[in-house]
């Protein structure tokens, strides 16, 4: 499956793709299967590490786009265990001030932006190569949090802020932060391991997400080829 469209992003040079765990990792290298255009590196757990470790492989070797990988949660009738989300935005949910009127973002405070565009060509790419192959694959807002969501109430209330969630991870916003500093184009994509909401750490499908980012990354690696 050759697409001109992607040449122009990909051909110019490696892609850095980071993820938080080695589980994570492993499956994406196993996908890619030795493509040499991609290199794949660890954030660790969180937005921070993520941040600084990715800014630290930029400031190391030569890129020309990153992707921020792994499992995620699916918010309900958005992005069901099994499924791939593509995000078309990332915004970092948990990021600003707690008041007694409510949260109230870095934008509202007047400190930045809590949200980050992602490279859509490349997404709209991606998603369709990834429906092509039969893949179930969704588009929506991805929220970055610090704090795994374990409630339906706080589900909800990220629901009410985030009306376009498909997913929650923990690294998106801080991997962007470090590709949009460098100029570098970026996406996230999340294979759905959970459904946000009460935390029921068993019912978590790990192994059945790692197969999904893994074949996900095999179509990527073929689509951009
Ligand atoms: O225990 C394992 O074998 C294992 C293998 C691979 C990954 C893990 C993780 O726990 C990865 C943590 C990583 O996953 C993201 N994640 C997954 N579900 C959620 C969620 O509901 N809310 C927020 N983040 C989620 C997150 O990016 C973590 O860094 C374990």
């Amino acid at each position: 499956m050759k697409n001109s469209k992607s040449n122009a992003l990909l051909g110019r040079g490696r892609i850095l793709v980071m993820t938080a765990v080695a589980a994570e990792r492993d499956a994406v290298c196993s996908g890619l299967m030795g493509d040499e255009r991609f290199e794949v590196m660890l954030a660790g757990v969180g937005p921070a590490s993520a941040a600084a470790r990715t800014a630290f492989a930029l400031s190391k070797g030569k890129y020309t786009a990153v992707i921020s990988a792994g499992i995620g949660g699916g918010f309900a009738e958005r992005a069901d265990v099994g499924s791939v989300v593509i995000a078309d935005e990332i915004v970092a949910a948990d990021l600003g001030a707690e008041t007694p009127e409510g949260f109230c973002s870095v934008d509202e405070l007047g400190f930045g932006s809590s949200r980050i565009a992602v490279e859509e060509e490349w997404g709209n790419l991606f998603r369709g190569a990834l429906k092509e192959a039969l893949f179930p694959v969704h588009t929506g807002s991805v929220l970055t949090v610090s704090t795994a969501t374990g409630t339906a109430e706080t589900c909800q209330a990220l629901l009410n802020r985030h009306p376009r969630a498909a997913a929650e991870a923990m690294e998106g916003y801080g991997v962007a932060a470090a590709a949009q500093d460098f100029g570098l184009p970026m996406i996230e994509i999340r294979a759905i391991s959970n459904v946000v909401g009460p935390r029921d750490r068993d019912a978590w499908r790990i192994p059945e997400a790692l197969d999904k980012l893994k074949a996900a990354f095999s179509i990527i690696s073929e689509v951009s080829s």
